[in-house]
């Protein structure tokens, strides 16, 4: 699900010869390439190979406001904003489906980037290196409220702690849910967050490398949420709500603090807007 949280990438060509240059500001400052290894770089240069053009020499800004490793799809949205401006530059010669199986190739996997490249809530499955995918439409006045940790969780540790095999058992009870999920979406149905969002194949051994988690999930629910979820493989975790956000938010935000954990809350909203172009100017 794509939220109102946003990248800014600011793209300019350089003079024939000039060497390309990246400038990361925000999340990630200091820390994500500063040069052509940069992932939203490499995305751009994927798409003019794909163009079959020779990029140019490039300066990029990148204002970040996604935080890294919380499970918020930072590499996805890094890669999908590549992508969106490079097909831009070249006068959009791709669809966004096309721009989508690039950044799944890129990605490793289509789940965050189907959202970042097409906005609102998207059902993806990939098959044989083919991408089915389709909107799902959300209720009204839904709201993100979102506890974002310090502490990072990087992905490959977050899948390191689930089991290789599963119960039938377990593998019913979050394959029903997960069909319950759509009907409360599609079907304006918030009520069956509360069940919707329950899970047993990731969320109880992630625990064990996020202990207070549970506590964070438990403040959200009494304080009136309608779901509460990792975000991702976490650390970041998602309330869901129509009402008292700002009291989920605080509810959320004390109970991390009374277990230590430091961190902040965001309070968002779902958006339709996936990667977009915002200005173009030309000095021609
Ligand atoms: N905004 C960004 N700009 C450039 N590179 C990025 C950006 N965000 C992530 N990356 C690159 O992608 C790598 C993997 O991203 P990482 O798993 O840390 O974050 P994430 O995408 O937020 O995680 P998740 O997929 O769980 O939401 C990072 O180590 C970094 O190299
Ligand atoms: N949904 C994936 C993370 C995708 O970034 C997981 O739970 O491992």
């Amino acid at each position: 699900m794509a939220l109102d949280i946003w990248n800014r990438l600011t793209v300019s060509t350089l003079p024939a010869g000039s060497t390309p240059t990246v400038q990361v500001n925000g999340e990630g400052e200091g820390e994500l390439a500063g040069d052509t290894d940069n992932l939203t770089y490499r995305a751009m240069a994927f798409l003019y190979d794909e163009a079959d053009t020779p990029i140019p020499p490039l300066e990029l800004v990148c204002q970040n406001g996604i935080p890294l490793s919380r499970g918020m799809g930072s590499s996805a949205a890094a890669i999908a904003g590549g992508l969106v401006a490079a097909n831009a530059l070249l006068d959009e010669p791709f669809s966004a489906n096309d721009l989508l199986e690039m950044a799944a190739t890129i990605e490793g996997h289509p789940d965050n980037v189907a959202a970042a490249v097409h906005g609102g809530l998207r059902l993806v499955v990939m098959e044989d290196n083919q991408i089915y995918t389709a909107p799902i439409r959300i209720p009204a006045e839904l709201q993100a409220v979102l506890f974002i940790p310090e502490n990072r969780i990087a992905t490959v540790d977050a899948r390191r702690v689930l089991p290789a095999e599963i119960s039938v058992a377990d593998a019913v009870y979050n394959m029903s849910r997960a069909a319950l999920l759509v009907a409360a979406m599609e079907g304006n149905r918030p009520e069956y967050l509360k069940i919707a969002t329950q899970d047993r194949l990731h969320q109880p051994y992630r625990e064990t490398i996020f202990p207070p988690m549970k506590v964070i999930f438990a403040a959200a629910r009494d304080a009136g949420a309608l779901g509460v979820f990792l975000s991702g493989s976490g650390s970041a975790i998602m309330a869901l709500t129509q009402e008292r956000a700002m009291t989920v938010a605080y509810e959320m935000f004390d109970a991390a603090r009374l277990c230590g954990v430091e961190g902040r809350v965001e309070v968002t909203t779902p958006t339709e807007l996936g990667a977009h172009v915002v200005s173009v100017s030309s000095n021609d």
